[in-house]
C-alpha cells in the first residue's frame, strides 16, 4: 500500500477493498444456503453473513489502523478468531485521489468508523427463498422461515429475483462527529461481466463507482418495505408524492437518490442506527445532497453518541427537495418522534 497517501485516503481505499471482500462473504454464505438466522428483537434479525462480514471488516481495518475507533452493528465479533478474513489490499483508484487540504491533517485518533456489515438483512434472508428454483422446496423453506408473511411471500414471487439487490455493505468514516467518507458496496448488483459494485464518496473530492442521475421529474419517495408503522405511513402521506418506492436498506435507498430513481428518502421512525446512515450520508454529502432527521437536524457520529437515529431519516440529493420534505412533516409528528 502507498504509505505516502494521507491517512484518510488510505483508510477509504482500504474500506473499498474490505467492503468488496465482505460482499463476497455475503454471497458465499447465501450460496451455501445456511443462513444461521438469529432473532435480535422484533423485526430485527441477524445471519451468519452479518456476523462473518463484520468480523472481516473489523479485523481487517483494526489490524491496519489500530487507533481508529470502529463500531459495528453486530455484537460478539471477537477479533482473535478472524485471521482467515484479513483483507489488507487497498483500492488503487482511491489511493491515487488528490487529498484535499481540509482532510490532510486527520489522525487515527480523530476517526470513528461505523460499520453495517449487511444492510437489508430482511431482504437478504428473503432472497434465500428465491434461490430455490423448485417451487415445492421454496414453499417448504417459506414455512420454516421465521418472519415472512404471506403478503411478502407473494410479493417475492412477483419480484422474480427477490430483493437481493437491496443488500449493501456500509462503511462510514466520521471525523469530529461528521461523516466525511463512505463506502456503499452492493454485492448483488448485476454488471455485464462481474457481480457487485462499490460506490464511494469523500468530502471535498466527490463520488465514484456509479453514474449520478438527476432527480426524477415527478416526486418519488423511497422508504422502508419491512419496518413500517402508522407514523411512518403518516409521514409518507403528507409528502404528496407521485409514487412511493418501498425498498430494503438505508444504503440502497440513498443509492436510489444518487442515481435519480427517487427524490426523497423518508423514514419517520427511530429504527435506523448510526451504522445505517454514516456511510450513506457521507456519500450523499459528497454528491451535494443532505441527510438529517425528520426535523432537519444533522446526526452526530462521535463514538459516544447513542446508536439509534431516534428522530428518523430525511434525505435528498439537493437542499430544495430536502427543505420541501422537512416543511411537509407536521409539527405534531416531529414532536412525537422527539418526545
Ligand atoms: N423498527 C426497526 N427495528 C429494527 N431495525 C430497524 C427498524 N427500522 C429500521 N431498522 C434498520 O434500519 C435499516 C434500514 O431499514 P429498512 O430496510 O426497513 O429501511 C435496517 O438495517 P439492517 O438490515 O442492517 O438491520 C433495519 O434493520
Ligand atoms: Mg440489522
Ligand atoms: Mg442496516
Ligand atoms: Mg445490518
Amino acid at each position: 500500500m502507498s504509505q505516502t497517501a494521507p491517512l484518510i485516503v488510505r483508510l477509504l481505499a482500504s474500506s473499498v477493498s474490505v467492503a468488496n471482500r465482505a460482499g463476497k462473504i455475503v454471497r458465499d454464505i447465501m450460496s451455501k444456503g445456511e443462513l444461521g438466522i438469529v432473532e435480535k428483537g422484533k423485526d430485527d434479525y441477524q445471519t451468519e453473513a452479518d456476523r462473518s462480514a463484520q468480523r472481516c471488516i473489523i479485523a481487517s481495518l483494526s489490524a491496519q489502523y489500530p487507533k481508529v475507533r470502529i463500531i459495528g452493528e453486530e455484537d460478539g465479533n471477537e477479533i482473535q478468531s478472524s485471521h482467515e478474513f484479513l483483507e489488507t489490499d487497498a483500492d488503487k483508484e482511491i489511493l491515487s485521489l488528490e487529498c484535499p487540504a481540509s482532510l490532510k491533517g486527520i489522525k487515527e485518533e480523530d476517526i470513528v468508523v461505523w460499520v453495517d456489515p449487511l444492510d437489508g438483512t430482511a431482504e437478504y434472508t428473503q432472497g434465500a427463498l428465491m434461490l430455490k428454483r423448485d417451487p415445492w422446496e421454496r414453499w417448504k423453506m417459506y414455512l420454516t422461515h421465521p418472519f415472512i408473511s404471506m403478503k411478502w411471500y407473494l410479493s417475492l414471487l412477483h419480484s422474480k429475483y427477490g430483493f437481493l439487490e437491496h443488500v449493501t455493505v456500509l462503511i462510514g468514516i466520521s471525523v469530529n462527529e461528521k461523516p466525511i467518507g463512505g463506502v456503499i458496496h452492493q454485492p448483488y448488483f448485476k454488471n455485464e461481466n462481474k457481480m457487485g459494485r462499490t460506490i464511494w464518496g469523500l468530502k471535498d473530492v466527490g463520488v465514484g463507482g456509479f453514474t449520478p442521475g438527476n432527480p426524477p421529474e415527478s416526486l418519488i419517495i423511497t422508504t422502508t418495505r419491512s419496518h413500517s408503522n402508522p407514523i411512518v405511513e403518516n409521514a409518507l402521506q403528507v409528502m404528496k408524492a407521485a409514487q412511493v418506492l418501498r425498498v430494503g436498506g438505508a444504503g440502497y435507498k440513498v443509492l436510489q437518490l444518487l442515481e435519480g430513481k427517487a427524490s426523497i428518502y423518508v423514514f419517520a421512525s427511530p429504527g435506523c442506527k448510526k451504522w445505517d446512515t454514516c456511510a450513506p450520508e457521507a456519500v450523499l454529502n459528497a454528491a451535494g445532497g443532505k441527510l438529517t432527521d425528520v426535523l432537519g437536524n444533522f446526526y452526530k457520529y462521535g463514538a459516544s453518541e447513542s446508536r439509534p437515529n431516534k428522530t428518523g431519516v430525511l434525505a435528498a440529493v439537493n437542499d430544495e427537495l430536502h427543505n420541501y420534505a422537512v416543511q411537509r412533516i407536521p409539527q405534531e409528528l416531529k414532536d412525537k418522534l422527539s418526545a
